[in-house]
């Protein structure tokens, strides 16, 4: 479950006061609204790379406020996807497994696991660099999914997409949310994305955010 329970944020001039939220465990959220409303802002507080400055977020109940981003347990896909790139897909979907110095016999059979779920398991040799938008998005994903988090939150991850590749990723998502049930927060500006995809939705408005 993902809770923000009267949060207030501040970054610069812009600031969100009094976000209440809750998805419960193994829910599928959307967060929509225009562009600089505080969406990625909201993504984050909760994986804490952004301090709240009052109110509280709780993960499946434990109130997770003031601890360190790698503590929380959630799996993020920025914007952007930050993909390593000298670091090979394969790599990535070790690496949050080696930073908690997990046993190389279950990195190896999480890899190949993940790989064949997320259909990449020809590529996992490759550096990133040459990788197309979606498989580009397949190994952000898998990385975020690597360590089997509580909560999975996801940026816009299929807006740079071509349609027949979006199409794909919602399939691959649904399966995801299907097979893993993680308590999903995904922000996009796609109405379909959000009606395939969520069993809730929010929106956010000049700071309100309100339950669609
Ligand atoms: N470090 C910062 N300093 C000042 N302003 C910031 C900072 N980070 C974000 N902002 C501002 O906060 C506002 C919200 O940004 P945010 O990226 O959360 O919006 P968004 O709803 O995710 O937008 P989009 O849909 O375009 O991704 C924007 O006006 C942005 O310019």
């Amino acid at each position: 479950m993902i809770e923000l329970d009267h949060v207030s944020i501040h970054a610069g001039e812009f600031s969100l006061s009094d976000i209440c939220m809750q998805v419960p465990r193994g829910h599928y959220a959307v967060l929509m609204g225009r562009t600089g409303r505080g969406k990625t802002t909201i993504l984050e507080s909760i994986c804490g790379l952004r301090k709240v400055t009052s109110g509280r977020i709780l993960i499946d109940g434990v109130d997770v406020t003031t601890w360190l981003p790698g503590d929380r347990q959630i799996g993020y896909v920025p914007q952007d996807l930050a993909l390593f790139p000298t670091l090979t897909v394969g790599q990535h979907l070790a690496f949050a497994l080696r930073l908690r110095k997990r046993p190389q016999s279950e990195i190896d059979e999480r890899i190949s696991q993940l790989a064949k779920v997320l259909g990449i398991t020809s590529l996992l040799g490759r550096k990133v660099d040459a990788l197309s938008g979606g498989e580009s998005q397949r190994v952000a994903l898998g990385r975020a999914l690597s360590f089997r988090p509580a909560v999975l939150l996801l940026d816009e991850p299929l807006s740079a997409l071509d349609e027949s590749t979006r199409a794909e990723m919602h399939e691959l998502l649904k399966r995801v949310k299907e097979t893993t049930g993680v308590t999903t927060l995904h922000v996009t500006h796609s109405n379909e994305e959000a009606e395939v995809l969520a069993d809730q939705r929010f929106e956010l408005h000049d700071g309100v955010l309100t339950v669609a």
